[in-house]
């Protein structure tokens, strides 16, 4: 059967009898966020911290002797207290950890968001550690014709421990795939006017809504061992360079708005100034109001709500101080999916009409 006008996606009448079906002519937008235990008990914790701490791109010490302290120490010691940790914040409704909530509520409101603007569109969602795996969802936006697919890392500063090990295990899927789609993947927006701005928007509106006013604001940003930026990680200079424009954009000084650096994990030194120490000093020097706010998750998870709005709350009470306020992630608020829809937008330009 001759073709003479492009078909439809998903239109296989010009396929002969004998061949497979094949859908085509959609474009996919697959979210990946980092991943979280499918539940808080022992064993789902522990097989969550093996496939996340067996990463060779967030671990980076020698092969051999990482293995003897991940099976000998940490995958014994580390599930039980780190389950207790995940229960606090646990989604009880939806039986999931928030990072997974919120990271569906941002797929669902973006597919709602660009639908309008092309109907070819997918949008789907993928956690790097535990489910659903970025495989089967890369799998599933090929079934439904995507023949193209915008990645999108979900971090707004990069890190070879988080940006490029979604990138690994994407490319590991498409090598066991005959029919690839083609690839693009969102670079980083740490200093997008459009996230700026949604920073400064969502931190005024909770500094509004509380009964004080803090004398000094930490934008504390995940860690990672301080031997990562000297071997050439960018992630560090971005993280300031994200809350400088912060800074400039709300006008306040560097005394006021200062960048930290949370979840240190074993010995190394990781980038300082480290958040716990700074609120203990802060509240130590007798600094008795303080908020904080986590510009480098795109989601509420366990290291924001329960470090953050938990532990560090807890140190800053403990030494003196005495009003703290976690400022919640931009998550699926209009905020954050204005900077979401932006990303999206601007990098699946080409592949739909401007
Ligand atoms: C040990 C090395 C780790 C590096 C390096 C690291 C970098 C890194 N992580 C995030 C974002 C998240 N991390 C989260 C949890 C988490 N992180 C580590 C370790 C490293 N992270 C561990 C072991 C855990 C699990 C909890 C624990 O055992 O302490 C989360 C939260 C996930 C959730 O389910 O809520 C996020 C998000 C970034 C952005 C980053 C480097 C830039
Ligand atoms: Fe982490
Ligand atoms: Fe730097």
């Amino acid at each position: 059967m001759t073709v003479t006008t492009a078909p439809a996606f998903g239109d296989t009448r010009h396929f002969p009898a004998e061949h497979p079906r094949v859908n085509y002519g959609r474009i996919g937008v697959l979210l990946v966020n980092l991943g979280t235990p499918e539940a808080t008990d022992y064993w789902s914790m522990r097989r969550y911290l093996k496939e996340f701490l067996s990463d060779t791109r967030v671990i980076e010490t020698n092969r051999a002797l990482w293995w003897v302290i991940l099976n000998g120490i940490i995958l014994t010691v580390r599930p039980g207290p780190k389950g207790r940790d995940y229960e606090t914040i646990w989604n009880k409704e939806r039986n999931e950890g928030p990072l997974k909530t919120i990271t569906r509520g941002q797929s669902e409101k973006l597919g709602a968001m660009i639908a309008d603007r092309d109907p070819r569109i997918v949008v789907d969602w993928a956690m790097r550690y535990g489910k659903p795996p970025i495989a089967e969802r890369l799998d599933a936006l090929q079934k439904q014709g995507c023949e193209r697919i915008l990645i999108v890392p979900m971090y707004p500063q990069y890190a070879a421990a988080t940006s490029a090990t979604v990138c690994d295990k994407a490319f590991d899927a498409l090598k066991k795939m005959r029919w690839q789609p083609f690839i693009r993947i969102a670079p980083n927006w740490h200093d997008d006017p459009v996230y700026i701005d949604a920073l400064a928007t969502s931190l005024e509106g909770h500094l509004k809504g509380l009964d004080f006013e803090p004398e000094v604001i930490l934008a504390s940003y995940h860690g990672v061992p301080k031997s990562y930026l000297m071997k050439g990680d960018p992630y560090h200079c971005q993280c300031l360079k994200t809350t400088r424009l912060l800074r400039d954009r709300l006008g306040m000084s560097e005394e006021k708005l200062r960048t930290t650096f949370q979840s240190r994990f074993g010995n190394e030194e990781w980038l300082q100034p480290y958040t716990d120490k700074t609120v203990e000093a802060l509240a130590r020097g007798g600094v008795k109001r303080i908020a904080v706010l986590n510009p480098g998750f795109t989601a509420d998870c366990l290291e924001t709500l329960e470090e953050i709005g938990g532990e560090n709350a807890e140190i800053f009470h403990l030494h003196g101080g005495e009003k703290f306020a976690a400022i919640p992630c931009l998550n699926d608020t209009d905020e954050g999916m204005r900077v979401i829809e932006n990303v999206v937008r601007r990098e699946l330009s080409g592949w739909i009409a401007a």
